[in-house]
């Protein structure tokens, strides 16, 4: 199975202090993976290079069947290339209903006249009831954002993130502040997305993680540590010393 994406011998260094060290990471087209590590590993510092943030001083990042190197790519033209960011606080247009907001998100053609020239067709309000539906909002999309609980603006900006129809998704820790009964709404909405493209959650929250049943991949001090079933990492000696052990 050929990688997605695939990082390959990267190193970043903040004034002397090396935060990736020769970090090697892949994952395939469909595929969900969760990567843990504990406070200072690089995991903010790993999706800022995937997504053309920070610039690493070596190593490789490649995208796609054709392997086209992001670190030549601006984070717009990454953006553009299939690959989403969902960071941790929901970024939704308060004032506008759900499906205004999915309706601004729509992949179009970009530019002043396409703005300009834009009209809402059938076809995307469809395309805009079936985001809401696969999210979980399709009875909210008349609500206004600001009226939604954090669980729900949490999907309504992933439902935001789809209408790109990214091929990769980065999620930073989509569970935090939820209720148990939003976090499982979540797990089995993360586990859908990535039947149909890659999708990366970092991700603090251990139980949460096992109900993902992914691979994991461990970071630590920059390196992968470990990478396996959650119950195969868990076992693994270092990652108890460095992670788990400081519970
Ligand atoms: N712009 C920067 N300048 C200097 N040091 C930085 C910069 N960005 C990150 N670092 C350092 O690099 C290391 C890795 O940070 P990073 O935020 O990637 O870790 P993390 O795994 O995301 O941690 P957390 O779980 O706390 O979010 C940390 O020691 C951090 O202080």
């Amino acid at each position: 199975m050929s990688a997605l994406l695939e990082v390959s011998g990267v190193s970043v260094t903040f004034d002397g202090f090396r935060a990736i060290n020769n970090l090697s990471f892949n994952i395939a087209a469909q595929e969900l993976r969760a990567i843990i590590g504990p406070n200072g590993a690089g995991k903010t510092t790993f999706m800022d290079i995937v997504t053309g943030k920070t610039r690493p001083d070596e190593g490789s990042v490649t995208f796609g069947e054709r392997s086209v190197s992001l670190l030549s790519l601006s984070e717009a033209q990454i953006a553009r290339a299939g690959v989403g960011r969902k960071f941790q606080r929901p970024t939704v247009f308060e004032d506008q209903s759900v499906f205004d907001n999915l309706m601004m998100a729509l992949k179009k053609p970009r530019g002043p006249l396409a703005v300009l020239m834009f009209r809402a067709s059938k076809g995307d309000a469809r395309k805009v009831r079936d985001l809401a539906e696969e999210v979980g909002l399709g009875d909210q999309l008349e609500r206004k954002s600001g009226e939604l609980s954090h669980g729900q603006k949490q999907w309504l900006e992933i439902g935001m993130l789809l209408a790109q129809e990214p091929r990769l998704l980065l999620v930073d820790e989509p569970a935090a502040g939820m209720t148990l009964a939003e976090r499982e709404h979540t797990t089995a909405l993360l586990v859908e997305m990535a039947k149909t493209r890659a999708v990366v959650v970092v991700e603090h929250d251990m139980d949460f993680v096992r109900r993902l049943d992914c691979k994991v991949t461990v970071l630590h001090e920059g390196s992968v540590l470990a990478e396996g079933t959650l119950d195969h990492v868990t076992k693994n000696p270092s990652v108890i010393e460095v992670y788990l052990g400081r519970g």
